[in-house]
């Protein structure tokens, strides 16, 4: 089974994540907890390259193009479908990764890109059984996460994660493997949310 968390930044994600993992292995589970940009050397490039490329590299995503950016996001990710999702699923693992291609769909969407060519480039990536969308409002997730961003470009970083939180909404009418998780909850609420969807599609199989 393959189950993906996504939402902006800030909105809980790492949190779910772990507590999932947790809940599948107490039920006797093999689990591979990843995420994306993976911590591998494209993981790394892209930290360097677009991540932290200074205030303006954080604030426009990047100093190279947003095409590039794109793509190393892409390259990453093909990688890690290729050398862990893959063989842990075809050897009966529980896959939970934190972040997959919707992020590149939400955030370089909300940069200008075209969500069709997007789309396109991430049509290798293996479609999740489940993608669970933490949803809460930009100005919950900015309080979670004051310290990791720089204050004087608060302003201009809460403008794109609004964008950023419209898209996934936009995103979760449009692939049905999207349930939305209202987190805004407590830790252990959405929790119990998460877990009731990963029973419901468990019961299906
Ligand atoms: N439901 C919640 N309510 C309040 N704070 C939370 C909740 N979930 C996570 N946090 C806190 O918010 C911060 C961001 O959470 P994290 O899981 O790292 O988010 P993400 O991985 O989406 O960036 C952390 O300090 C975490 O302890
Ligand atoms: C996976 C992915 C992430 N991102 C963005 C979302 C986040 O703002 C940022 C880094 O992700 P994040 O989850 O914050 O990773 P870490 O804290 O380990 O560096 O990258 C994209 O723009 N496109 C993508 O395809």
């Amino acid at each position: 089974m393959f189950i993906v968390i996504e939402g902006i930044d800030g909105a809980g994600k790492s949190t779910q994540a772990k507590l999932l993992a947790e809940w599948f292995e107490k039920k006797g589970h093999e689990v591979v907890l990843t995420k994306e940009p993976t911590d591998t050397a494209f993981g790394k490039l892209i930290r360097k390259l677009v991540l932290t490329g200074g205030k303006e590299g954080i604030i426009d995503g990047a100093r190279i193009s947003h095409e590039a950016e794109a793509l190393l996001f892409a390259a990453d990710r093909a990688e890690h479908v290729a050398k862990l999702i893959k063989p842990s699923l075809e050897a009966g693992k529980i896959v939970i990764s934190d972040r997959y291609f919707y992020s590149s769909l939400a955030y370089q969407w909300a940069r200008g890109l075209d969500l069709e060519w997007l789309i396109d480039l991430n049509r290798f990536a293996i479609r999740p059984d489940l993608v669970i969308l933490l949803d809460l409002p930009v100005k919950e997730s900015m309080k979670r996460i004051n310290g990791r961003s720089i204050k004087t470009e608060f302003d201009k970083i809460a403008e794109l994660q609004k964008r950023v939180r419209e898209n996934y909404l936009k995103l979760a009418e449009r692939f049905p493997e999207i349930k939305i998780v209202n987190a805004l909850a407590s830790v252990e609420d959405i929790h119990n949310d998460i877990v009731a969807l990963v029973e419901h599609e468990l019961s299906l199989r």
